[in-house]
């Protein structure tokens, strides 16, 4: 039987951090990504993708808002679906031509995927979730003065704005995903879904925030039975005194060590906690299957056991 991969695209898998985050910009990096991903598809292992959208939808906040004079501001949670289309997009048609190019015909397709969210979820009083471009303290600063943002320093990189990010509790559109599954490669949970507060009647309304794409990437590995939930970032590895001179690169934990480096306080929030705390959930909903977190490029190698940090229950 084959192999079932929820993969969760970081950052540097849809934009280059030191280049410009112009359209053309991402569609390149995107492209080189597919390529990885199409390798994957060729070696029969059956994938769905969430991709995050910290950078775009921060940048599709501020468009809007620098627009309003000729244009009424677009709210959070349509910047959230239009952040999905477009990363959906240049997936889809990168996806496509890797996958020609292979001589696989295999359908690509983005679900405009709503998760519910819980209104009474602490998040919306503690902002945590990076969005947009990195600024300086100074600029930082000038923006909390000038516009009431909350900024908060992003693992050693610089400073950026930061919004509310509540736990995924339910994705609507599970049942559609669950359908084209394996026949496509489905596009989902994009930047974590579009948030959405459930009302008692049964209607869905959008809310402002942005919620965590590994976590989102977790609830959906649990409810398609995945395998391996499979993290992609810039690391090939977790590591414990991260950027210090005793780093040391881990390639396997347990919930059990997991959990004491958490406490320690050895992942950065808002970066790396996030990841390992939903490689944990996932490999504790289900002793038998396993999370791993590594960078895009050596995908492959860590499905072959080869690198990456892999988390299994003991
Ligand atoms: N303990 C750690 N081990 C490895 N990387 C860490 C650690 N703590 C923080 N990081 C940082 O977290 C980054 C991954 O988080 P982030 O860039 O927010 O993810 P994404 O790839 O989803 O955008 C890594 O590239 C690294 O800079
Ligand atoms: N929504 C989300 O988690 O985006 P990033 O991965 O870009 O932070």
């Amino acid at each position: 039987m084959a192999v079932k991969i929820v993969l969760a695209l970081g950052g540097n898998a849809l934009q280059s951090g030191k280049g410009e985050a112009t359209a053309q910009a991402q569609l390149s990096v995107v492209h080189k990504t597919c390529e990885y991903i199409a390798e994957m598809n060729e070696r029969g292992y059956e994938m769905a993708i969430v991709h995050g959208n910290g950078p775009q939808v921060g940048r599709i906040l501020m468009a809007s808002e620098a627009a309003k004079d000729v244009t009424p501001p677009m709210p959070f949670d349509v910047c959230g679906a239009m952040s999905q289309g477009y990363i959906g997009y240049h997936l889809q048609q990168a996806l496509k031509y890797a996958l020609n190019k292979r001589n696989q015909n295999f359908p690509v397709v983005t679900i405009a995927t709503q998760v519910v969210v819980n209104e009474k979820d602490p998040a919306f009083q503690n902002p945590t979730k990076p969005i947009g471009p990195f600024y300086s303290k100074e600029e930082a600063d000038e923006l909390t003065a000038l516009k009431g943002y909350v900024m908060k320093e992003d693992a050693g990189r610089g400073y950026r704005r930061v919004v509310a990010s509540p736990l995924p509790q339910k994705i609507v559109e599970i049942d559609a995903v669950k359908e084209l599954w394996p026949k496509a490669i489905v596009i989902t949970c994009g930047g974590g879904g579009i948030p959405v507060i459930e009302h008692p009647a049964g209607c869905l309304c959008g809310t402002a925030a942005v919620i965590d794409k590994d976590f989102a990437a977790e609830l959906l590995a649990e409810q398609v039975e995945a395998d391996i939930l499979m993290i992609l970032t810039e690391v090939e590895k977790v590591a414990v005194n991260y950027n210090k001179p005793d780093q040391k690169d881990l390639d396997h934990l347990s919930i059990y060590e997991a959990n004491k480096y958490c406490e320690e306080g050895q992942f950065a929030p808002g970066s790396m906690l996030p990841k390992v705390q939903a490689a944990m959930k996932f490999v504790r909903s289900n002793p038998s299957k396993k999370a791993i977190i590594t960078s895009l490029d050596k995908a492959i190698e860590a499905l072959d056991g080869k690198t990456g940090t892999v988390f299994t229950f003991n």
